[in-house]
């Protein structure tokens, strides 16, 4: 049966990149998804240039949440910017996706500081205290399906997961777009909130990220 785009772009990563060397992951995969098949990857310019990898080296953060991990491409892009210590864990609920990106995450040598679970982020993020010991989120990237970034904002400030400084980083505010996520933190007092115009992935189409920073 033809293979699936996650198992091709895998296939890519083996075929180009070298083990152990996570900055030639995410080069294998950009090129493959720019000139062989597009993909949903944040990608090289929400990526490099602008937001994700500055906000990421700006925060330092010690503990990561990364909501949507698809093919591991962001987490390999934030894994590799972690100071030593720090842990990124990433939810994944397509059990397709989850078995490629445990692949692309042990090829670039990053297993020790991901901890990639398979389930809904709605079921998930309850547990994180009792089962990942994780006491609050000093950044959380927002990346899967836009009409979960509201309920899961709100169920994180619930669980008492967001710290004062905590910071959100939400991709595809603009496409494919997430006015009720955007609606909210840009008007509540809790949050400090930017805009970053950016294109979609790979692509010319207009596209955002969206950082905000929990104020407490
Ligand atoms: O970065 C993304 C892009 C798109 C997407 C797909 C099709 C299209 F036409 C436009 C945009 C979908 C996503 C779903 N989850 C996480 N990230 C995504
Ligand atoms: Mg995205």
């Amino acid at each position: 049966t033809r293979s699936t785009r996650p198992q091709r772009l895998l296939g890519a990563v083996r075929r180009t990149a070298t083990r152990g060397d996570p900055r030639s992951v995410v080069r294998a995969i950009d090129d493959f998804c720019r000139h062989t098949e597009w993909a949903m990857n944040v990608g090289d310019e929400k990526g490099t240039g602008c937001i994700l990898d500055s906000v990421v080296s700006e925060v330092s953060p010690a503990t990561v949440l990364e909501l949507g991990t698809y093919c591991g491409y962001s987490t390999v892009r934030i894994a590799t910017l972690l100071p030593p210590g720090a842990k990124l864990i990433t939810l994944e609920f397509n059990p397709d996706f989850a078995l490629i990106a445990r692949q692309v995450i042990a090829w670039a040598g990053l297993e020790e500081k991901v901890h990639l679970v398979e389930g809904s982020s709605g079921d998930l993020i309850p547990l994180m205290k009792e089962k990942f010991g994780v006491k609050s989120f000093d950044l959380v990237f927002l990346d899967h399906w836009k009409d979960r970034y509201l309920p899961d904002t709100k169920l994180l400030e619930e669980c008492g997961l967001l710290q004062k400084g905590s910071v959100l980083l939400a991709d595809n505010v603009i496409c494919p777009g997430s006015p009720d996520y955007l609606e909210y933190i840009r008007n509540s007092p809790k949050y400090r909130s930017q805009h970053f115009k950016s294109h979609l992935e790979y692509t010319k189409v207009e596209d955002g990220l969206e950082k905000s920073v929990f104020l407490g």
